[in-house]
């Protein structure tokens, strides 16, 4: 099974297979998720984020595989200590985002005062506490989506699974948001989140899990996993026009832009000679290999 870094695996997916009708949309999935961490899940539409959420969860059952929590697998109980932010959404448009969020704390066995305690510190961290006495229905999406985050926090849940938490959301409200995640974490939460956002989890996540078709494609620590895919690529600053690097065994130019160029290096060429010539020839203001962005691992991996 692959783990997604060395820490500690709470949450287990070992190799779960999923099927609807005769088309098979989970094959052999494996991964792991570290408490006090944020698991970013990226697919493209259709690869079996949703499917797989809703089996950590239980809302689906899986063909074969298992899904355990430190060790144990997952029944009603340990389930109860999880908080889950389905696709669908599940917020009554006709109550208040108070009454509805005290609710389903007491659901998961705080009491009234706990429960209400705990919500209005939340609404007011989502910057939602002005709408805590509106119905759901009343709100812009992007604030029913703040709800619904309140909505999955409010019992301090152990695991936290965040199906497209930041979709509809303004860049303002997914800073807020990420903060309050990081925070979570930061206190020890398990935090599992599926986005198309790449750039948002590129900036959030600590581990990624990549899933294309069904199949894990890649898992680790985003930053292991840049230095997995780096490619033998540099970026250079001169001080003069860095056209001279045409000529330079192994180079390949993939763009010159007067005094910047970025290119690779074909195997077995070393950077440092390139650095001395560029040196050679006068100033050097940059010099380093490029690191891909998550948009290119993931393009890479999903192929
Ligand atoms: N209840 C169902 N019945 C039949 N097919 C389903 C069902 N649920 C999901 N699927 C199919 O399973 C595949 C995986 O769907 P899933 O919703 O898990 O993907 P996803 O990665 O969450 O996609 P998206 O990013 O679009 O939400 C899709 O082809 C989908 O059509």
């Amino acid at each position: 099974m692959p783990t997604v870094n060395g820490m500690n695996p709470d949450l287990s997916v070992d190799a779960v297979d999923r099927s609807f009708g005769d088309r098979q949309v989970l094959k052999d999935v494996s991964f792991t998720v570290a408490s006090g961490r944020l698991t970013g899940f990226v697919g493209a539409n259709g690869a079996g984020k949703t499917t797989t959420m809703r089996i950590i969860l239980g809302v689906l059952a899986a063909d074969s595989g298992t899904v355990s929590w430190r060790g144990e697998p997952l029944g009603r109980e340990i389930r109860q200590r999880f908080g889950y932010m389905p696709e669908e959404r599940g917020l009554y448009p006709k109550m208040s985002v108070l009454d509805q969020i005290v609710y389903l704390g007491r659901l998961h066995g705080l009491d009234a005062a706990t429960a209400r305690r705990r919500t209005m510190a939340l609404l007011e961290r989502l910057e939602l506490a002005e709408r805590a006495n509106d119905h759901v229905q009343k709100l812009s999406l992007g604030n029913q989506q703040r709800a619904q985050i309140a909505a999955a926090l409010v019992h301090d849940p152990e695991l936290l699974v965040l199906d497209e938490p930041f979709s509809g959301l303004d860049p303002l409200a997914v800073d807020n948001v990420v903060t309050v995640l990081r925070e979570r974490a930061a206190a020890g939460a398990a935090v599992l989140f599926s986005s198309h956002q790449l750039d948002v989890v590129e900036r959030l996540c600590d581990d990624l899990v990549i899933i294309a078709d069904g199949t894990i494609r890649a898992a680790g620590d985003r930053s292991g996993l840049r230095d997995q895919y780096a490619l033998p690529r540099y970026r250079i600053e001169v001080g003069g026009d860095a056209g001279w690097l045409r000529d330079q065994p192994g180079v390949t130019l993939i763009d010159l832009d007067g005094r910047h160029a970025t290119f690779d290096l074909e195997p077995g060429f070393e950077d440092q000679p390139i650095l001395r010539a560029a040196l050679d020839r006068g100033p050097v203001h940059a010099f380093g290999p490029v690191r891909p962005s998550l948009a290119e691992i993931f393009r890479e991996v999903i192929q």
